[in-house]
């Protein structure tokens, strides 16, 4: 028998890897699976068309693909050239009217029709939206709470809290055979425009479409613990406890918030995996070898 160098399959082997998926094509086939994709892991070229190719496939073999993208490092690009720099508090960006017109020149125009653009040319259809069209993602001033003084609220500018969202958009353009890319800005009462985080906007849409699957991609290889090392599962407990003693900080706060959140209120399941591995949503949803972390209800 002749020798198969290490990084290359065997026909047999390929064969297994593709026999590998067809329960999981079964399982999630006509279900609706909810990808968030982070501004952090969408800066490598080839990395992105591997994310467009997965998303396209996934659609391709019958799931209901539904693309939350994010873009916290483009938006920090574009307020360094007009001299400023970003602050957050408790994950979410202080939003001026200056820092809002950005946010929505940045999310709703240059990075929405940038993830368009790759799945349209990886063979798919894709459809970019913001909360805006058909008004489908209704919101209000976000007061965040104040862990030194109850009583007291921090106003951190026009960040949203999602009031409602209107699934009859998304569920048009699915039947349409149209992937839905979402860019995380809603709308006021009075038209108000909102920033609102990608991970919150991701975690509501995946409540409210009753998800089979919500994914997180981001820039670490999932939950890390005190020492860095990957948590595979992680339960509300181990949340509280870790965001208490500041393991949990910065971005992940509200991405653990909504992932939490979705995985209590019907989400099937819930992962952050890393997005800076080719192909990490083919491989967490498509195989048995689960990536990155599981968020637990329980
Ligand atoms: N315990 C933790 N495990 C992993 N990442 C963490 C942890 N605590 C804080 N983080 C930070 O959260 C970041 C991911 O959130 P964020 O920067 O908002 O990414 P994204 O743009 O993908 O939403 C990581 O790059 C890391 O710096
Ligand atoms: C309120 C708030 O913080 N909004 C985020 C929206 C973009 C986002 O969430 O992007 P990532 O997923 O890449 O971090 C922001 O302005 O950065």
């Amino acid at each position: 028998m002749t020798a198969t160098p290490a990084d290359k399959l065997t026909p047999a082997q390929e064969a297994a890897i593709l026999a590998e998926a067809l329960p999981y094509i079964k399982r999630f086939h006509g279900k609706t699976i909810v990808v968030k994709y982070g501004g952090n892991a969408m800066t490598d070229e080839h990395l992105k068309q591997c994310f467009a190719r997965d998303v396209v496939l996934l659609k391709l073999v019958g799931m209901n693909v539904v693309v939350v993208h994010g873009g916290g490092p483009q938006i920090e690009n574009l307020l360094a050239r007009v001299g400023k720099k970003g602050e957050f508090i408790q994950g979410m960006r202080v939003t001026d009217a200056e820092t809002m017109e950005v946010v929505e020149m940045v999310l709703g125009g240059q990075v929405n029709k940038d993830v368009v653009n790759l799945i349209n040319h990886a063979g798919g259809k894709a459809v970019g939206l913001t909360g805006k069209d058909g008004n489908f993602i209704r919101a209000q001033k976000l007061l965040l709470p104040n862990k030194d003084n109850p009583a007291d609220l921090i106003d951190v500018g026009q960040v949203g809290d999602i009031t409602q969202i209107d699934p009859s958009l998304i569920g048009h353009l699915e039947s349409g055979g149209f992937i839905p890319v979402i860019a995380p800005i809603g709308v006021g009462k009075d038209g108000e425009t909102y920033n609102i985080n990608a991970d919150v906007v991701a975690g509501k849409i995946a409540e409210v479409l009753k998800a089979e699957k919500l994914v997180l991609l981001t820039n670490t290889p999932g939950v890390l613990d005190q020492k860095g090392k990957l948590i595979t599962g992680i339960t509300p407990k181990q949340i509280d406890e870790m965001v208490d003693d500041g393991t949990l900080s910065g971005g992940m706060l509200p991405k653990i918030g909504s992932a939490l959140d979705a995985a209590k209120n019907g989400v099937k399941s819930v992962h952050i995996i890393d997005g800076r591995v080719e192909h990490a949503l083919l491989l967490e949803i498509l195989t048995d070898h689960g990536v990155g972390t599981m968020i637990k209800s329980h």
